[in-house]
């Protein structure tokens, strides 16, 4: 009796099936694989790159990524520009490496989850570059 006491409920596992933990591991799985459809075909690349090369970004050397400089007129609409990015950002989970100092932002996109340039990478650049216009 005391045995049965203390012996964990024989069928506790029904509660959390093996089946049940197959179908997390694979929807996890499954939205990794969807995510590697950011990535960029050649001509993709090539035609969204020679876009963004007309309004200033540059590839960075030694690293797939680019890079932007811009100038504001003052540091307010710096950092209101860099809210406007940052609030995109955070909604993308797409996260720009920037440097601040009074007027000038310098801005790096690369997606390190696959260590080079992809799809959110341009979209952000896009964005980025919409909102300058604006300021
Ligand atoms: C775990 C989380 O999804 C990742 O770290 C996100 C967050 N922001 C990101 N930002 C950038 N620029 N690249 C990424 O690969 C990236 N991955």
């Amino acid at each position: 009796m005391l045995w049965l006491m203390f012996t964990p409920r024989a069928n506790s596992r029904a509660q959390f099936p093996l089946s049940k933990l197959c179908n997390i591991l694979l929807t996890r799985r499954s939205s990794k694989m969807a995510s590697d459809s950011h990535w960029l075909t050649p001509a993709e690349r090539e035609g969204l790159l020679m876009e963004l090369k007309a309004t200033g970004w540059v590839l960075v050397e030694g690293r797939d990524a680019i890079y932007k400089e811009l100038d504001f007129k003052t540091f307010n609409q710096a950092f209101g520009f860099m809210s406007r990015v940052a609030l995109q950002a955070e909604k993308m989970n797409h996260h720009p490496e920037w440097f601040n100092v009074y007027n000038k932002v310098q801005i790096t996109l690369i997606t390190h989850d696959c260590g080079g340039l992809s799809k959110r990478d341009i979209k952000l650049a896009k964005f980025i570059d919409r909102v300058a216009l604006t300021m």
